[in-house]
């Protein structure tokens, strides 16, 4: 029989508990009104940052940073409220593993018991276990000093301090300070974590025995009961392609592990760097093949920060239980901007116009310039973009014709074509919005081509297969074609090193742009916004909502419930087995929902109690399980 060892957790105050340092708090209240506020608070943190870093003694630094303070007993109150709101993210989100283990814990600081215990105390830590400095004051209620007496006032005060309490079982002590690590140092505790939610020094995590981002690192670390099922800081996501700073800055404070690159990345590099990544966001580059996806042991979920997700296999996310996010409609905008805009450009042939002024010619003259108003406008493809450039060409005077394969609801005046052919026939001005799907390719080819009118302005801002290259070019040069615009190319350049090679280039009243449809600081911000949340959620939830390739659900937050994520084959019976299962095993059922797509099953299950490891191998084992994932 194998005994266990009861684990005392031995954690520290400021910067660990807390988000901060608590006397720069004190100060920041305490001096409010004072003259040399700026200049003290500099002082206080510095000495902090002195004594941290084990260079200065702990002492020294606690009386030089009194003396500055200022402080008196009235500010103590308001200094509570604020580390209240300052606790550290993942000690708040372990509130539950302190409260049941408080015999096990704690709380050991050079700070003051006066505002440590107030606060810890909402954590269900014991008086008799926070073990803290007093302050000393006047009779005026001004804090001129602290009890001398205190062991952990003095130099490896806390080593000593542990050592007085001789606890039973093993001491991992929990702190961001040299003072802390100084324990194990002594030889007084079993184990130091680095604790680096907050800050993370050198000279403290060089001496960890364990670098721990988060509580949750370590109490996964330690397979305490009640840890949450995984810690996010073990999360790695994987950001390619530029992503917008907000974007970054959501995952990582999220917790997760992050890096970021610049540009797309080649099939075979994907395959080595895909490996240990959990989340991956891209944009349009990046091919996520099933060669890739086969290297992607731990890929939980895709975040492809465009509209288009044609760069993806979703069909081999989807068997693999992958989730896809995408932003539907956060550039929309952006696109039929520059649709617009160049169509305006297009026929009043302004490109070459352009150019031949910055060759010194000038050619003042009305010849083939026109206005768009009552010109027939074509939209192929009346989706969310399609629609959005049917409106605002209206407004413009336009009179707009539409093609698409699903029925779709005329918005203002359009007129709706029967065929493609119908169409290409009566429009001045063609605009292509259809989706990226495979059998899209070259649906503009020669044929087509054929049926348009003379002179006809024609715009690809969907994608680049579904456009013949060459038959354009040769539509260009007869002049059949006035004016081109395209943004997207069945070949593009994986980053602005590369250089971009098309037989477009050079060709009369063509404008090519590098596929920035999409590109401008708002719609990147709002994609940089929408995916990561979407993704957040899923992974916290399980929520599917906006899933490209997952059975849409919206899940319930869950409170004292432990959730069960079964997604599956969809295929009879599934739901039947999940049930047995968990009725095999005695397990209470608080909710359960089910949603499912033409190929998989999804089922999440809300339970009240406990569960065994043998539930959780018999519901893996069900046939047709694709991934099985508990939260909480
Ligand atoms: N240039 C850029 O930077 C940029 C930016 C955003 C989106 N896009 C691309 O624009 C396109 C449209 O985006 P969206 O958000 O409007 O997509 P959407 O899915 O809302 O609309 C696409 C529409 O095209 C229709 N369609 C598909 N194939 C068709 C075909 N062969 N003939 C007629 N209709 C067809 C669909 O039924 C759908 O209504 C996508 O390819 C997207 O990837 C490009
Ligand atoms: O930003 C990109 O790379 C893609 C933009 C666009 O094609 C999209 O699908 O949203």
């Amino acid at each position: 029989m194998t005994e266990t060892v009861t684990k005392n957790f031995v954690i520290d105050f400021d910067s660990t508990f807390t988000s901060v340092e608590a006397l720069d708090v004190l100060g920041a209240i305490s001096l409010k009104n004072h003259p040399e506020k700026e200049a003290r608070l500099k002082k206080i943190a510095d000495v902090t940052d002195l004594a941290m870093g084990g260079n200065l003694s702990f002492r020294e630094s606690l009386e030089q940073r009194l003396s500055v303070l200022n402080a008196k007993k009235e500010h103590i109150p308001l200094l509570i409220d604020e580390l209240e709101k300052l606790v550290s993210k993942s000690f708040k989100r372990n509130k539950k593993f302190l409260e049941e283990h408080a015999d096990q814990v704690y709380i050991l600081s050079n700070g003051f018991k006066e505002f440590i215990y107030p606060i810890v105390k909402k954590y269900g830590i014991k008086e008799e276990n926070v073990h803290a400095n007093t302050f000393v004051m006047d009779n005026e209620g001004n804090i001129i000093g602290f009890d001398k007496t205190n062991v952990l006032s003095q130099s490896k005060g806390k080593p000593a301090l542990i050592e007085s309490l001789k606890l039973e079982g093993e001491i991992h002590v929990i702190g961001d300070g040299y003072n802390d690590y100084e324990i194990r140092k002594e030889g007084k505790a079993n184990r130091f974590y680095a604790f680096t939610e907050n800050v993370s020094r050198e000279e403290v995590v060089k001496n960890a025995d364990h670098v721990a981002p988060s509580l949750d690192e370590i109490l996964y670390h330690n397979k305490m009961e009640g840890a949450l099922s995984y810690p996010k800081n073990r999360i790695k996501v994987l950001l390619l392609e530029n992503i917008h700073e907000k974007g970054v800055k959501i995952v990582e404070e999220e917790g997760y592990q992050v890096e970021i690159y610049p540009a797309g990345i080649d099939e075979n590099e994907l395959c080595e760097k895909i490996k240990d990544v959990s989340i991956i966001g891209i944009r349009s580059k990046t091919q996520l093949t099933k060669k890739v996806l086969d290297h992607a042991n731990r890929l939980m979920a895709v975040g492809a920060f465009c509209i288009g997700t044609n760069q993806i296999d979703l069909a081999e996310c989807t068997k693999r239980g992958i989730a896809v996010f995408n932003a539907p409609f956060s550039n929309t905008r952006s696109v039929v901007e520059l649709a617009i805009s160049e169509m305006i450009l297009l026929i009043r042939n302004l490109p070459d116009k352009i150019a031949a002024m910055h060759q010194g010619k000038w050619n003042k003259s009305a010849n083939n310039s026109f206005e768009i108003r009552n010109k027939k406008l074509g939209i192929i493809g009346y989706g969310n973009i399609g629609k959005q450039l049917s409106v605002l060409a209206e407004a413009l005077g336009m009179n707009v014709y539409y093609y698409d394969l699903d029925e779709k609801l005329a918005l203002g005046n359009a007129t709706k074509c029967k065929s493609l052919k119908e169409l290409l026939s009566k429009v001045d001005v063609i605009s292509l919005h259809v989706d990226g799907r495979k059998t899209n390719k070259n649906i503009i080819g020669k044929k087509e081509f054929g049926y348009m009118k003379d002179g006809v302005i024609f715009m690809n801002l969907s994608r680049g297969h579904v456009v013949d290259i060459q038959e354009l070019k040769k539509n260009i040069e007869s002049g059949k074609i006035a004016g081109t615009s395209v943004d997207v190319f069945p070949e593009e350049p994986l980053s602005n090193a590369h250089e971009f090679v098309s037989e477009l280039r050079g060709l009369p009243n063509v404008i090519l742009t590098p596929h920035i449809g999409g590109s401008t600081l708002e719609a990147q911000e709002n994609i940089a916004e929408f995916v990561p949340t979407k993704i957040i959620d899923y992974i916290n939830t399980g929520t599917t909502t906006n899933s490209v390739n997952f059975p849409n659900l919206t899940l319930p937050i869950l409170h004292d419930a432990h959730r069960f994520i079964h997604m599956h084959h969809n295929q009879p019976g599934v739901l039947a087995k999940i049930t047995n299962t968990l009725a095999k095993h005695d397990i209470n059922v608080l909710g359960q929902y089910l949603k499912t797509n033409d190929t998989v099953g999804y089922v999440i299950t809300d339970i009240s109690k406990n569960y065994s490891k043998e539930a959780i191998a018999d519901l893996k084992k069900i046939e047709g399980t694709i991934r099985f994932r508990v939260l909480y």
